[in-house]
């Protein structure tokens, strides 16, 4: 997968995508199981036609440009985005900037200049729910008339829905609100999860006996906050276990958003590193305790009841594993 910033230069895309593309649109704030059935459309369309496939996004996305106030929390920073789509099998991610020249294109110049121009769209693949353009205008069955005058077709993605409700990255937002783990990872296909680098923290941690590592979030606001069972990738060659709080650390600091993660017999530096923390487990909401001690004593209850959790989970995935090799 190659990240293409920005629309700069439109005619050094014509030359890129002369033969044209399998293209899609869209936020894919926390990639989730409708996504992965555009996607895969998309994937498939493209080996169908030889074509290189495209996903389109925004950054900002168009909500946070035209309304920051009411733009809802954020799922995913633009790397963990990319790092989604990584496994998936498109080729391009192209991330539009959103700016006032972006949201003044009326629908028909964002198909003539964009979609036809610049990357000679052979194929598009939307959600029955998809609008674009100036005031919103276009939609699938502006797309397909407009794709019959510059020689491209459209695939209208039917609504993919769990218990007869749409999958949404609302619908995932409302779950992490309660949190209900289980239920976002039944809507994602995957722990919900960030990612990103190791950075330096107070370097409080150590001194009551729990170092933590500090995962810069790159985001203003957290979509869950709370103490967590947590997985972490990107150090061995296994998910390694931990427990975590997410949140603003109010006994301490109280201002910005953190992931501090610590993990359980762990001894080596990790500053730099760029590792992705999975939610296994909800534990309590952050507190503000009265004082370091405090908080000392319930770190220590969140730790015992976060091995507990884990000696429980890795005995039922071996206990799977053993089912499955006997099968
Ligand atoms: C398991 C765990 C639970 C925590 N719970 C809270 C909490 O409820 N409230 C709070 O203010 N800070 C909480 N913290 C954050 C601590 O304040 C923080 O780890 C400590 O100040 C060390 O910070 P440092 O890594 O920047 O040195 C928690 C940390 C961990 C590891
Ligand atoms: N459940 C779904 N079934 C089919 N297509 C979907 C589904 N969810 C999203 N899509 C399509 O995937 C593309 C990207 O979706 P986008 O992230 O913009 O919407 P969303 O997940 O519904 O988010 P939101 O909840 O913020 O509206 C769009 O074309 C959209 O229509």
């Amino acid at each position: 997968m190659q990240l293409i910033r920005g629309l700069h230069n439109l005619t050094r895309f014509r030359a890129q995508f002369s033969e044209g593309c399998v293209l899609t649109i869209g936020n894919f704030d926390g990639i989730h199981l409708g996504h992965s059935r555009v996607l895969q459309e998309v994937s498939k369309k493209a080996r169908q036609l030889r074509l290189p496939s495209v996903v389109m996004v925004f950054e900002p996305l168009p909500i946070e440009y035209f309304a920051p106030d009411k733009a809802p929390v954020r799922l995913m920073n633009l790397r963990e985005k990319l790092q989604a789509f990584n496994s998936t099998h498109i080729d391009y991610v192209l991330c539009v900037h959103f700016n006032e020249q972006f949201a003044n294109l009326t629908a028909e110049a964002f198909v003539e200049q964009i979609l036809v121009d610049a990357f000679a769209v052979k194929h598009l693949v939307v959600g029955d729910d998809f609008r674009f353009g100036k005031e919103r205008r276009g939609n699938f069955t502006f797309l397909q008339e407009t794709g019959k005058t510059f020689g491209f077709t459209v695939t209208d993605m039917p609504t993919y829905c769990i218990d007869n409700e749409r999958v949404s990255s609302t619908r995932i937002r409302t779950e992490l609100e309660k949190p209900d783990l289980a239920g976002v990872e039944r809507l994602m296909g995957a722990p919900f999860g960030f990612s990103g680098r190791v950075i330096h923290g107070q370097k409080l941690g150590r001194t009551i006996g729990f170092p933590t590592l500090n995962l810069n979030p790159k985001r203003m606001q957290m979509p869950v906050q709370g103490v967590f069972a947590v997985e972490v990738d990107g150090i061995a060659d296994t998910s390694w276990p931990g427990v975590a709080n997410i949140g603003l650390r109010p006994t301490v600091d109280g201002i910005r958003p953190s992931i501090e993660v610590h993990l359980f017999d762990w001894q080596q530096d990790l500053y730099g590193r760029h590792i992705v923390v999975k939610l296994r487990h909800f534990i309590r909401p952050e507190m503000k305790f009265d004082g370091i001690e405090q908080l000392r004593v319930q770190i220590e209850k969140d730790a015992a009841q976060a091995r507990q959790f884990f000696e429980e989970y890795y005995l039922n995935a071996q206990q799977i594993d053993v089912l499955e090799s006997n099968a």
